[in-house]
This record gives structure tokens, sequence and C-alpha cells, in this order.
């Protein structure tokens, strides 16, 4: 069958694709930094695949998706001679860390946009060459609900990932005429080492609001997002307030598959309105969050 390589593929959501795909028969590359990760990953990978009796190849590359450009070039290079061309990429190499915007250091702010934009950039340009010449293709970009929504904490971060949806959109048009489509999956708080990580330093501010969409498990959020990359819709999303959001921000994005987007594209017409008016209502329940957050803070000043 197919080759999928997927960044970010040790861990959380990107592993949970892995495993998804390894159950579809696919072959495999997974492409993250830690090398024990990466092996551990590639045992359970290859044991889910056995179980299913799929056939699919699994492999590793160690890399840093935001390290220089020549190393993901020959990545690509070497990942596509063992395997042959890759048929979908799964960009989900990505991390979050939450805290006032001017408190973020130059050093901080420069890596949130090296590895959750320019990350998916470069390898994506890679991988879009090959695709275009195999004449089909699919690339998913991993953003957020934070994407499409700044959230307090987040600034840089919901930059970054508000940045994956405009490079979607005009990407999205480049390669139709090539058979490749474009999807872009936009995760609530999900159950994730990445996620354990973000909480250990999350202002209660970025907490309360983002828990708002609620918390969902990896394996939810990537089998999502492998359905609707394989239908080739541009938008993938789960959970209610996941529904809601990106209803409202649907804007102008592409329509690639309309039967498969019909019901998505319906709910826009007829609901958009509606989900305006209970943004106003739910805005004011973020700022009643930060309001009551920094008088906490003042108080406690005060007493000490
Ligand atoms: N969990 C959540 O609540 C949400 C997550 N997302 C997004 O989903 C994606 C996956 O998140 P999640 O599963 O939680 O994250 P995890 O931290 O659990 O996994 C991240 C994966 O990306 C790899 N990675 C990170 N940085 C790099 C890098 N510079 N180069 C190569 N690989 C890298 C990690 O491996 P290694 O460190 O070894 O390189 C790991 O395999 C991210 O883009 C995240 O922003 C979006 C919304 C919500
Ligand atoms: C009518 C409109 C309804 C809209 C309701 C929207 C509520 C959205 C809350 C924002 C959720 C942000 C989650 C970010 C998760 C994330 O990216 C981090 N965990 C990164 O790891």
């Amino acid at each position: 069958m197919n080759f999928w390589q997927i960044t970010g593929g040790s861990s959380g959501i990107g592993l949970s694709v892995a495993h998804d795909v390894a159950r579809r028969g696919a072959s495999v590359t997974l492409v993250a930094r830690n090398v024990a990760n990466l092996e551990k990953a590639l045992e359970e990978v290859r044991s889910t695949a056995s179980r299913a009796g799929a056939g699919g190849k699994v492999q590793t590359f160690s890399a840093d998706i935001s390290g220089n450009q020549e190393q993901i070039v020959s990545l690509v290079k070497d990942a596509e001679s063992s395997q042959g061309p890759i048929y979908m990429l799964v960009n989900c190499a990505g991390f979050a860390r939450a805290m006032k915007f001017e408190d973020i250091s130059p050093q901080l702010a420069k890596q949130l946009i090296d590895v959750n934009f320019t990350g998916s950039v470069i390898i994506t340009q890679e991988v879009v060459r090959s695709m275009k010449q195999q004449q089909e293709g699919i690339i998913v970009f991993t953003s957020s609900l934070g994407g499409l929504l700044g959230v307090y904490g987040f600034t840089l971060y919901s930059a970054a990932k508000g940045a994956l949806v405009k490079l979607a959109e005009a990407l999205c048009q480049e390669v139709k005429p090539y058979n490749i489509t474009v999807t872009v999956c936009y995760p609530p708080d999900t159950d994730t080492p990445g996620f354990e990580e973000e909480n250990k330093t999350k202002p209660i501010e970025t907490k309360l609001i983002s828990e708002s969409a609620g918390l969902f498990k990896a394996d939810e959020v990537a089998s999502k997002l492998v359905k609707d990359a394989l239908r080739g819709s541009f938008c993938s999303t789960v959970g209610m307030e996941g529904f809601m959001l990106t209803t409202l921000c649907a804007g102008m994005w592409p329509i690639a598959n309309f039967a498969a987007e019909f019901a998505a594209f319906l709910a826009q017409i007829l609901l958009t309105w509606l989900f305006r008016i209970i943004s106003l209502f739910i805005l004011w329940s973020f700022d009643r969050i930060v309001r009551q957050e920094h008088q906490k803070r003042l108080a406690s000043k005060k007493s000490e």
C-alpha cells in the first residue's frame, strides 16, 4: 500500500496517527529528534502492524525539523529511496509553551515559530516536489483551535499555528491540478506527553480558557485526522467546540471534495450567524476569567 511520513511520530497525536496508518497496512516513516523515543515508537507501531496482519514497513529518522535544510532534504530522499514516493505527509511535530507575551524570550519566540511553522514549510516543500511528479498525494498540517482563536498566553503559538492555516489555503490552490489535497487539523486540548509538559508552566487563564473546548484522547484526534485527510477534507477537528469554531472561521476555505464536505458547508451557511452571537458570550466568559485572576493576584500582592 501507500507510504506515509509523519513528523512528530514518536509521541502523542503523531504516534496515534502512526498506529492508525500501520493498521491500514501502509508503510510509515516516523520523524522526531529523540532516538530512544523513536526506537520505542518503532517497536510499538511494528507490533500494531503485525497484530493487524498488515504488511507495511516502519522506519524512523532522527532529525530536527526546525534544523538545517540539508538534513531535511536528505531525510526525504533517504525515506523515498527505501520506501518509494511519499503518498501522505503528516506534519505533526510541534510544541506549545504558554506565558505572558512580554515574558517570551527572543529564543523561545524563534523556537515557537521555527518548530510550529517553518519546520512544516521546509519538509513540505521537499515532499510536494515528489508528489507533483507522482500526480497524487495528501498533505496534513497540525494547527490547533488556538490557531483559529488567539488564546491568552498563546500569543506566539497562536500566531505560528494561525500562519499554517493561510499557508494551507494558498498551497491548496497550487497543488490542486496535481491531484494533491491539503488538510489542516485543529485539535482542542489533547492528552499527550506534550500537553503534560506545557501544563507545568501554563498560566491559569490559559488553562481555563483552553479547557472550555474539552480534553480529548490522541487516538480520537488522530483517527479523525486520518479519515478527513483520506477523503480530502480541508478541515479536521473533534468535539462540539471544534465544530463551532471551525464553522465560524471557515470563511473562504476551499472545498476539495464537495460530497464529503457538504454537511460542513451546510452548517456554515446555516449556523455562522448563530455561532457569532454565541461567541460574544464565550468571549465575555474569557474576559471574566482574565479579570478574576487579575484581581486575585492583586489581592494576594496586597496581603503580602
Ligand atoms: N496536545 C494538545 O493539546 C494539542 C497539540 N496540538 C499540536 O499537535 C501536535 C502534536 O502535539 P502532541 O502530540 O501534544 O505533542 P508531543 O509533545 O506529545 O509530541 C510531539 C512530537 O513532535 C516531535 N518534535 C517536537 N519538536 C520537534 C522538532 N523540532 N523536530 C522534530 N520533531 C519534533 C517530538 O519528538 P522529539 O521531541 O523527540 O523531537 C514528538 O514526537 C503539535 O504540533 C501540537 O502543537 C494542537 C492542539 C492541541
Ligand atoms: C461559537 C464559537 C465557539 C467557540 C468555542 C471555542 C473555545 C475555544 C477555546 C480555545 C481552545 C484552544 C486550545 C488550544 C490547545 C493547544 O493548542 C495546546 N494544548 C497545545 O498543545
